[in-house]
């Protein structure tokens, strides 16, 4: 089995939401790797960060996506972070990747109300917000299909957008094929 689509990007990007949405609006499952680690772990990403450290959460996060994409044949969230890794970036070349984009002030906008997100929680949440766009952009990019921006978008929207941009690429032929 094999993820329709797994969805990337930032903090606030709105891979949970929009993962959600778009497996409603598809009639299939929906699966979040951040959600994976806590069940496995038994307590909120936070106190994994806290309790057991950054290396801690990224070992089980790197696991939980492996496990997914071969699990889940429905929509797959990954958390921000999940791209770092190398193993994973190389097990998403065979998917289909949305990589969800958000810019700054509007990552930071949807995100600083949330204690969840230890890694955002210091005393400037836009600069730790920049550095962590400049270096992950890149791997975004990277491994994605089809990049979607959301700053000037509802959920309603994008999710209308992508079911319209999956269901064109279902249809299309692949490359040396009739
Ligand atoms: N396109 C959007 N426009 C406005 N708010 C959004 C949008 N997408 C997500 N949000 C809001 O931003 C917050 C973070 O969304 P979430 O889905 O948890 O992001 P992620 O999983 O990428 O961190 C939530 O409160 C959500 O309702
Ligand atoms: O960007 C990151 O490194 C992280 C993003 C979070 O997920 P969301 O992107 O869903 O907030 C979560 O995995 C963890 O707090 C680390
Ligand atoms: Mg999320």
């Amino acid at each position: 089995m094999s993820p329709i689509a797994v969805v990337v990007g930032p903090p606030g990007a709105g891979k949970t939401t929009i993962g959600e949405g778009l497996a409603a609006a598809l009639g299939v499952g929906f699966r979040d790797t951040d959600a994976d680690v806590e069940a496995a772990a038994g307590k909120p990403i936070t106190d994994i960060f806290t309790q057991d450290g950054e290396a801690v959460f990224r070992a089980a996060e790197a696991a939980a996506v492996a496990t997914a994409l071969v699990e889940h044949g429905g929509v797959l969230a990954l958390g921000g972070g999940a791209i770092l890794a190398e193993a994973t970036r190389a097990l998403l070349v065979e998917h289909t990747v949305v990589f969800l984009n958000v810019g700054m002030a509007e990552g930071v906008r949807r995100t600083g109300l949330s204690a969840a997100r230890p890694l955002l929680a210091g005393v400037n949440p836009r600069a730790t917000f920049k550095l962590l766009l400049d270096q992950r952009l890149p791997l975004y990019r990277e491994v994605a299909t089809i990049e979607v921006p959301t700053d000037a978008a509802v959920p309603e929207e994008i999710i209308a957008n992508l079911v319209a941009a999956l269901g064109a690429r279902a249809g299309t032929t692949p490359e040396g094929e009739q």
